[in-house]
């Protein structure tokens, strides 16, 4: 049963693009995305704040689903929809804190036991990867690939789920028919020899995400 301590996002949150800068956010929320990331990787949080509070503003203006990867405090200062957060960020988060501000958080996991880990905090949704091998990140552990996806995907249920990792177009309907509510891409979209026309490829079998 979906009770997170978190507020609730839908079931289906679609086509999930991870960007680390405040233009890829702009663009693609002209394309039509509904749900977006801003991950931008080891800076200070004052070097981070103005992208923050504009891609914030962004996702306002668009009622987009704009989640915020690793910096919470930010997040919670400038009222984010959102913060994404890995199994190792967890341990240094005060979730309460997101908690009482009313952002949605979402948790990566790579296998049962951080699922287990996840379960525990009750966010709002729960990434499964990854799926495929994938340049964008150093990961510490093997692809997972679609046997374990679907497995994970079965044992949570109506749990709100993401896919992440090595997911190109190709691979996108293999991946959906998995089950999973979302599909969250970084070099789908931003290594594109065409990335407008990837992203709206990726909507038309993604879809926006549910009201
Ligand atoms: C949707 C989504 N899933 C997984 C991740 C990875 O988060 P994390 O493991 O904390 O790694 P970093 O992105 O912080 O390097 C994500 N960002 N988004
Ligand atoms: C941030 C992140 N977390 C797990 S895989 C990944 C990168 C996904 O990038 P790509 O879609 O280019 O494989
Ligand atoms: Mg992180």
């Amino acid at each position: 049963m979906y009770q997170p301590d978190f507020p609730p996002v839908p079931f289906r949150l679609g086509l999930y693009p991870v960007v680390d800068s405040v233009e890829w956010l702009t663009r693609l929320l002209d394309t039509g995305v509904r749900t977006l990331q801003l991950r931008i990787k080891d800076k200070r949080d004052d070097e981070v704040e103005e992208d923050v509070i504009a891609a914030i503003a962004l996702g306002r203006r668009y009622h987009a689903r704009l989640f915020i990867n690793d910096y919470w405090r930010l997040a919670i200062k400038h009222q984010a929809y959102g913060v994404h957060l890995g199994q190792e960020d967890l341990e240094t988060t005060d979730l309460s804190a997101i908690r009482a501000a009313g952002l949605r958080l979402g948790v990566s996991t790579h296998d049962d036991m951080e699922i287990n880990v996840a379960l525990a905090t009750r966010p709002s949704y729960i990434a499964l990867g990854h799926v495929f091998p994938t340049q964008t990140k150093q990961m510490p552990s093997v692809p997972q690939g679609l046997e374990q996806l679907t497995r994970h995907i079965a044992r949570l249920a109506d749990y709100p789920t993401v896919a992440i990792g090595g997911i190109s177009l190709a691979r996108t309907p293999e991946v959906l028919a998995m089950g999973v509510g979302s599909i969250a891409v970084v070099s789908a979209i931003t290594q594109a020899a065409d990335w407008r026309l990837a992203t709206e490829q990726l909507l038309a079998l993604a879809g926006v995400g549910d009201e």
